[in-house]
């Protein structure tokens, strides 16, 4: 804003609406949420904001690859965000009113299967919230590489796209990982995108990296919009996950041979690759001093050293799988054949 403009939309929205803003962040799995959280969390704008995440697995890995940062977060781990853990978060977001002065803005990071919809209509069904909190916008991350394949899948009869839903509802997407996918692949992107949500603004970025002003405090969730695409938003609470996507977590105490587990997840993301959406793990690998913390999303992964292991502490490792048809017990075994010590215990 410039000195001879004093008063942009912000401000007179600002001066209108005192409830406090939220953002919810949603994108299917691997999108990039996180990585635009820790952006978030670590650029200088001034704002205090209240992190509430959610996370789909059996095994907690996310709170470990947010960055530490003064802002308080808030975790729910027990299920998904748009089913059973919604009293959780009307109860979180309760507990956060009664402490408002504390903070500027709510951020809430779905898991990367959760339909934006039921989160959305929390802020407009419980009349507690509506009067202190307001929708700031939803913000669809969209893998540029992957979202593809997740956007054809063939669902059975009644059962939703996920990642359609998230871009339907998206006020904002941020169309992320262009670097991994070539220039033809982002304009089908795109089209797909205008496919689904005509108007939508389309921001595209390489880890996440863009203009903040882009998707806090942008005042976009338009009810109105929601309505006209889908008159029942507000009365609607039933939807069916796909059941056959699920997740493995292992938790194993014990140190890694670097060159098996290598050797066991390369050959597992080349042949499980498709139907393996997301992996991620905190592990011990033999000799090293420092957590090895790696990334998978499909076929690509991602991996390097964290904080240190303290004296005391025991080497556990975590790791969480998530996709199509998982052969659990194939894991468990894959990975515990991994372990350079030999009898170690779960
Ligand atoms: N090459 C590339 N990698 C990226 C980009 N953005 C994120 N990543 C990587 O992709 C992986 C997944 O990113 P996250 O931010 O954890 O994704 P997420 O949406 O939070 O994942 P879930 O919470 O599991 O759904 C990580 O290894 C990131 O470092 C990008 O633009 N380009």
């Amino acid at each position: 804003m410039t000195a001879s403009e004093p008063y942009g939309p912000r401000d007179l929205r600002d001066l209108r609406d005192e409830r406090v803003p939220v953002t919810v962040l949603t994108g299917f799995l691997g999108s990039g949420k996180t990585t635009l959280l820790n952006r978030i969390l670590t650029e200088n704008h001034g704002l205090r904001i209240a992190v509430i995440e959610n996370e789909f697995g059996e095994v907690g890995i996310d709170d470990a690859l947010v960055l530490d940062a003064e802002e308080e977060i808030f975790e729910m781990n027990n299920g998904c965000i748009c089913c059973t853990v919604r009293g959780d978060l009307i109860r979180i977001l309760g507990a956060l009113m009664r402490r408002r002065e504390k903070f500027d803005h709510i951020l809430i990071e779905t898991t990367g299967l959760a339909d934006p919809a039921p989160v959305a209509q929390t802020f407009f069904m419980d009349d507690e919230i509506a009067s202190q909190l307001r929708l700031d916008a939803i913000v669809t991350l969209v893998d540029a590489a992957h979202v593809l394949q997740h956007l054809d899948e063939v669902k059975p009869e009644g059962v939703e796209n996920e990642a359609v839903e998230q871009i339907a509802f998206a006020d904002r997407v941020v169309l992320n990982k262009t670097d991994l996918a070539d220039d033809d692949t982002v304009i089908e992107v795109v089209r797909r995108i205008r496919g689904i949500n005509a108007g939508v603004r389309i921001v595209p970025a390489r880890h996440a990296a863009i203009d903040l002003e882009e998707v806090l405090d942008v005042g976009a969730f338009d009810l109105e919009r929601v309505l006209a695409d889908d008159p029942a938003f507000l009365t609607e609470t039933e939807h069916q996950h796909d059941t056959t996507v699920t997740s493995v977590g292992i938790e194993l105490t014990g140190e890694l041979d670097e060159d098996r587990l290598n050797a066991w997840l390369g050959h597992l993301l080349r042949t499980k690759g498709v139907d393996l959406f997301r992996s991620k793990g905190i592990l011990a690998i033999a000799g090293a001093p420092r957590q090895y913390v790696f990334q998978g999303v499909h076929m690509l992964l991602d991996g390097s050293f964290g904080r240190d292991w303290r004296e005391d502490e025991v080497r556990r490792n975590r790791l969480v799988f998530i996709g199509r048809d998982l052969d659990r017990e194939a894991l468990e075994r894959g990975f515990a054949d991994c372990l350079a010590t030999a009898g170690a215990a779960a």
